[in-house]
């Protein structure tokens, strides 16, 4: 018996940071879209309470992983006794704003909910997700939306389904750092969402990233020659919106050997809920 599903990316089309928190965490206005793209994970439960995971890439395989520390906290929140052999194919790019771990754990939390027949209701996942991360709540719901708060104050948008060039250069962005930066842009005005869908869409993090890691500024200044392109989350991926898969496609072949690319769709409902809702464990 294993449950397969995936766990896609996103991106962050604006990203407004409005203050910070007395706890060190800072208040966001962003426009989270959801890809058609992800990693994909296979969840086999076992009848005693261990936890497994393997993965394609031997550096996640950790206590430290996020699908580990999910399916722990599943277990402390709910007592049950049951674990789960989990197998990761990790395809997304890491440390690039594309989420790629926080969607894991989300997958997980949902997997886990189905399969050990815990019947906890979506806001008791997303307040469960938000200990894991500030991003995994968006994946519990699995829409894209207009976020607020520590980014886990969602509401859900209709977004047309562009086709999305997304490029990850060749450096590590540590989210941590961005935000502990005293150059970070941190007081940018709360706007309402009518105005921020009608102004320009820009990303707060971006200058401080250009100014640390110029490969990423490299890496826009190549993008912009195909289309107008941003920033997503804290770095480093970058990504350009195109009329079409073929425009898309002539700038992938010309992509800088340094760096990994893929093109993908926004999608407003992330394709897991239709994967769980075709099976029969769903809760
Ligand atoms: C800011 C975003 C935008 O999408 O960046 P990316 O991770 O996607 O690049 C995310 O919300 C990040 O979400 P996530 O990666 O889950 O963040 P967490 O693990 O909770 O926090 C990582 C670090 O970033 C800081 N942090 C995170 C989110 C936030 N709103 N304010 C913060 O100051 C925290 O202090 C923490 O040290
Ligand atoms: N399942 C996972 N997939 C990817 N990274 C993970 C995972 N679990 C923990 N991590 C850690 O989280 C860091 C950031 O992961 P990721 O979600 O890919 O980046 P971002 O939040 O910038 O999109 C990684 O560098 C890795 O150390």
């Amino acid at each position: 018996m294993t449950l397969s599903l995936p766990a896609v990316a996103k991106l962050n089309l604006f990203l407004h940071i409005t203050g910070r928190r007395d706890d060190g965490y800072h208040n966001l206005q962003t426009l989270f879209q959801l890809l058609d793209v992800g990693d994909e994970l296979q969840f086999s439960p076992r009848a005693d309470n261990q936890l497994n995971l393997q993965c394609n890439d031997l550096s996640l395989q950790g206590p430290d992983n996020l699908i580990i520390k999910a399916g722990r906290l599943l277990q402390q929140q709910t007592g049950c006794q049951l674990g789960c052999d989990i197998v990761l194919d990790k395809k997304l790019p890491m440390g690039g704003g594309l989420g790629g771990g926080s969607s894991d754990a989300a997958t997980t939390l949902l997997a886990l909910n189905a399969l050990w027949q815990l019947k906890l209701s979506q806001e008791q996942l997303a307040a469960l997700a938000l200990q894991l991360g500030a991003d995994v709540p968006l994946f519990v719901r699995g829409f894209s939306a207009f976020a607020e708060g520590v980014g886990e104050k969602l509401v859900p948008v209709q977004l047309p389904q562009k086709t999305y060039l997304v490029v990850t250069p060749p450096c590590h962005v540590s989210t941590a750092e961005i935000f502990q930066h005293p150059d970070l842009i941190r007081n940018s005005a709360p706007l309402s969402l009518d105005t921020l869908f009608s102004s320009p869409w820009r990303n707060d993090c971006q200058p401080l990233v250009e100014q640390l890691q110029p490969i990423v500024a490299l890496t826009l200044q190549w993008l912009v020659e195909y289309a107008p392109c941003r920033m997503t989350g804290t770095g480093a991926s970058v990504f350009a919106e195109f009329p079409d898969a073929a425009s898309a496609q002539h700038a992938l072949t010309h992509l800088p050997a340094s760096c990994r690319g893929f093109i993908a769709k926004g999608v407003n409902q992330s394709p897991v809920m239709a994967a769980l809702a075709d099976t029969e464990f769903n809760a």
